[in-house]
């Protein structure tokens, strides 16, 4: 059974190669310039395996081209740099490239297929798609500002209560308040196993990725072998994974179906979908559905997290455009209150500093990959049905033309000499993806973000933090998210002592403490 389930693929890609070598010669099946491929492993030992998005941003200058090819045991890759072919390709011809890789690992075998994020592209991805959209299209968001506004002013407390437990507040904070958007789990009470399970589900999918390649994902038929069998060890580790996944989805689901029945149930994303479909919600298949489409949320709202880690890390590095944006909130909500999403409008400079912070760190360097499901050709280059096709964010908000100075911090650049939004500097809206498969959860994230960032700069100034003898240590510089960047985060400095839930009465009784201790050098 193993020998035979080797020898096939084995087979199928020597057959492969074959095709390859004699087509490489071909005009019409010209690949795009890219590291030269050994045989038979191809690119194997060019592929980065960590932080790709820098290795890739060097091919293109090293081969002056913005789209990329290399090719690993026979599966081509086609990295996009620039905006434009990311454009002309992901979004002009989006029905080609919509289609997503599959993992037996990660979707089969750890139970994350129910993620529609990572579903391939078809009836059944398009019918979640369709009503996640009803839940979370830009017209649906202000039924979560409520929410939301308590998810920031409980973020604000926590950090003052207990700045050492800054990382864990950001976490819980975020996904409680998910939790009570979608479940009506109250973010007050929000249960610690609630929070636990989409924890480990995150780490499981971290821990498979930084586990680089699973056999099984190339030969798909050993996910057969029993799981005592030798060699069956990722069978067993999938098993116990799968626990995991399975509770994120199912457990907050149950509760809110169990609390529909008892008529305790809160208005929630979940009881709508219910109610949308009477009888039917208890129908197995669309039990599934909407499982699916209320854990696709959850696992996702993560992403929030690393957003606002960034932010903070921001500020710490960037202590001028901290002070920019407290002065505009100050001028613009007063000291007598904390913000609301109604001063989103009115608050320009921080609009441009969640552009820039999106444009500097994204959290989504190289989006999430996409797959194309037919022949292609572009700009002279052939395009193999079933590529893998990663856009190079990093890379496109690294591009001197779009962002002159790149490296530089600076929400200015998005900015009219007047201070209003410049629309001519383009919106690196890019850190959502592209086309049939863009974020589509980018509207909870803008009202999330405003308000998590802008109830943060209004209370507190965010410090690099002091080592015992006094000295500032710095953040490590890029994507290392190290043990020391919590402990720097970890040092904000609080300007109140506490934040009433209405957020007014508790903040305007601490305004001269604020202006006293505050380091942003407000006059009384
Ligand atoms: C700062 C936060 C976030 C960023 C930067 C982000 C970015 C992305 C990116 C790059 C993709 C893939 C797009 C593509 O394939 O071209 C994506 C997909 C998706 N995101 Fe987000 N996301 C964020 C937060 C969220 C949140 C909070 C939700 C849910 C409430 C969400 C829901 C989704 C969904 C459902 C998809 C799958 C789209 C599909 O495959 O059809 N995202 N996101």
């Amino acid at each position: 059974m193993l020998d035979r389930s080797v020898l096939l693929p084995c087979l199928v890609g020597i057959v492969a190669a074959i095709i390859i070598v004699s087509r490489r010669g071909s005009e019409r099946y010209r690949f795009p310039p890219g590291p030269k491929p050994l045989p038979l492993i191809g690119n194997l030992l060019d592929a980065p395996t960590d932080l790709g998005w820098y290795t890739y941003a060097k091919w293109a200058r090293q081969y002056d081209s913005d789209i990329i090819h290399f090719e690993v045991f026979g599966q081509h890759f086609y990295i996009l740099n620039s905006v434009r072919v990311a454009k002309d390709l992901l979004e002009r011809r989006s029905q080609v490239y919509a289609d997503r890789q599959q993992s037996v690992m990660v979707q089969e075998l750890t139970g994350w297929h129910r993620v529609f994020s990572m579903k391939a592209y078809g009836e059944s991805w398009r019918q979640q798609r369709r009503l996640f959209h009803q839940h979370f299209r830009q017209q649906a968001i202000p039924e979560y500002h409520a929410e939301l506004t308590n998810g920031a002013r409980m973020l604000l407390r926590s950090f003052l209560e207990s700045p050492d437990h800054f990382l864990e507040h950001i976490r819980h904070i975020s996904g409680g308040t998910i939790l009570a958007v979608l479940y009506g789990i109250d973010v007050d009470k929000y249960s610690a196993e609630r929070m636990e399970s989409i924890e480990k589900a995150i780490e499981i999918v971290t821990e498979i990725a930084d586990g680089g390649v699973y056999l099984v994902d190339f030969i798909p038929l050993l996910k057969y072998l029993p799981t005592w069998f030798p060699g069956a060890g990722f069978k067993r580790r999938a098993a116990e994974w799968r626990i995991h996944v399975e509770t994120m989805f199912e457990a907050p689901y149950g509760d809110v179906k169990r609390d529909m029945k008892l008529g305790t149930a809160k208005p929630c994303v979940a009881t709508k979908l219910m109610s949308a479909f009477g009888d039917k919600a208890e129908d197995p298949e669309i039990e599934e559905l909407l499982i699916c489409v209320t854990g696709t949320a959850y696992a996702a709202s993560d992403t929030i997290v690393f957003a606002m880690i960034a932010f903070v890390r921001a500020m710490m590095v960037f202590p001028e455009v901290q002070c920019k944006a407290q002065q505009e909130l100050d001028r613009v909500v007063g000291r007598d209150r904390l913000p609301v999403i109604s001063d989103q409008a009115s608050l320009p400079y921080l609009a441009a500093v969640t552009k820039e912070l999106l444009r500097w760190h994204p959290i989504t360097p190289i989006a999430v990959p996409h797959k194309s499901t037919t022949d292609d050709w572009y700009d002279g280059y052939y395009v193999a049905a079933g590529s893998i096709v990663i856009a190079n964010v990093w890379a496109m908000f690294r591009d001197e033309e779009r962002y002159p100075d790149p490296e530089a911090f600076r929400p200015e650049r998005f900015l009219t000499a007047e201070g209003a939004l410049d629309p001519a500097v383009p919106d690196p809206v890019e850190v959502f993806g592209f086309g049939r498969r863009m974020c589509a959860g980018r509207h909870y994230v803008d009202a999330a973000l405003f308000l998590a960032m802008a109830h943060v700069l209004h209370a507190l100034t965010i410090e690099k933090p002091r080592d015992a003898q006094g000295n500032v240590v710095e953040p490590p510089p890029g994507y290392a998210l190290s043990r020391l960047f919590w402990c720097v985060a970890a040092n904000a400095s609080a300007s109140v002592d506490e934040v009433d839930d209405d957020g007014s009465a508790g903040f305007a009784g601490r305004r001269s403490h604020l202006r006293q201790t505050s380091s942003r050098g407000l006059k009384g």
